[in-house]
């Protein structure tokens, strides 16, 4: 089986021209099969703000309504993902930016409202696999932003990290694929105050633990639930850290193993 590496990119490098640009480098670099997937929350609540929209957040998800779904679908599918598709242009990697509508990539459905009604939120149902096959072996990188559609004309808001796990989950019939979600930190850390105390291994055993002592907290539970949801999926291998990992495999990040 060919290789396949999947990586997501979070809202604080989006944010962060600088940051943004060195990965942006690095990634057109890096061999072999790959597909970015972004985020870009934090430039949607800003721009939310700037039109005098409020942003909504419980349980590290946006509660899209009408109005934020203009918003994000400006934020994410337009702003954000076609300027990382021209800097990639520009380091010569053959970058198509998509949406899950775009060739029916990703199907899902408007998350069903119980004590929380989330809005035009949606939870992915299928990934089209063989179409995402077919864009890598016409040697096109794919962008995905975080934006899902339910087959009926509906848009829908989808967590970034969520769509870079299903991604790599359907992939996984065809190829060997690693997930790689980048952030801003080397790593999950035993202490959020020190960069170096990065957590080498987390297991299901050791998660517990440090969910219970409260090291683990925020956005940092639904991209490990994320991560563990792709290993027991048939992910060969899913990594937490700084994207400079992607350059130097022997540096410091966190791998999720069963
Ligand atoms: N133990 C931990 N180690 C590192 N980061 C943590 C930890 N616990 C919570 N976090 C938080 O999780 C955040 C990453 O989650 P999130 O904001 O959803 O990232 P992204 O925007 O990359 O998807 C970090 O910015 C950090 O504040
Ligand atoms: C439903 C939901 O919460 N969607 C996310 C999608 C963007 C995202 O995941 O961005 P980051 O990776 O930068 O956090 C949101 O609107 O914030």
């Amino acid at each position: 089986m060919k290789k396949l590496s999947i990586i997501k990119i979070g809202g604080n490098v989006i944010e962060n021209k600088q940051e943004l640009s060195t990965f942006l480098k690095l990634f057109a670099k890096l061999d072999g099969l790959k597909i970015l997937v972004h985020g870009g929350g934090k430039l949607a609540t800003q721009l939310a703000t700037k039109l005098g929209i409020q942003s909504k957040m419980v349980a590290g998800r946006r509660i899209t309504d009408a109005e934020t779904l203009e918003v994000i679908t400006m934020v994410y599918a337009g702003l954000a993902n076609k300027n990382i598709v021209a800097q990639l242009q520009a380091h010569k990697c053959n970058a198509i930016g998509l949406s899950g509508a775009d060739g029916n990539m990703i199907q899902a459905h408007k998350r069903p409202v119980t004590e929380i009604d989330y809005g035009f939120a949606g939870d992915v149902d299928d990934v089209n696999k063989n179409i995402i096959s077919k864009l890598l072996k016409a040697d096109l990188t794919p962008v995905f932003c975080a934006m899902t559609h339910d087959g009926e004309g509906q848009l829908l808001n989808t967590n970034a990290d969520t769509i870079a796990s299903e991604i790599a989950i359907a992939m996984s019939a065809f190829y060997e694929t690693t997930l790689y979600y980048c952030f801003e930190k080397k790593g999950v850390l035993q202490n959020i105050k020190d960069e170096d105390s990065v957590i080498s291994q987390i297991n299901n055993r050791s998660y517990t633990k440090l969910l219970n002592e409260g090291i683990i907290v925020d956005g940092m539970i639904p991209k490990i639930d994320n991560c563990f949801y792709a290993v027991e999926r048939g992910v060969e291998k899913v990594c937490i850290g700084h994207h400079s990992m992607l350059a130097t495999k022997d540096g410091l990040f966190t791998t999720i193993t069963l």
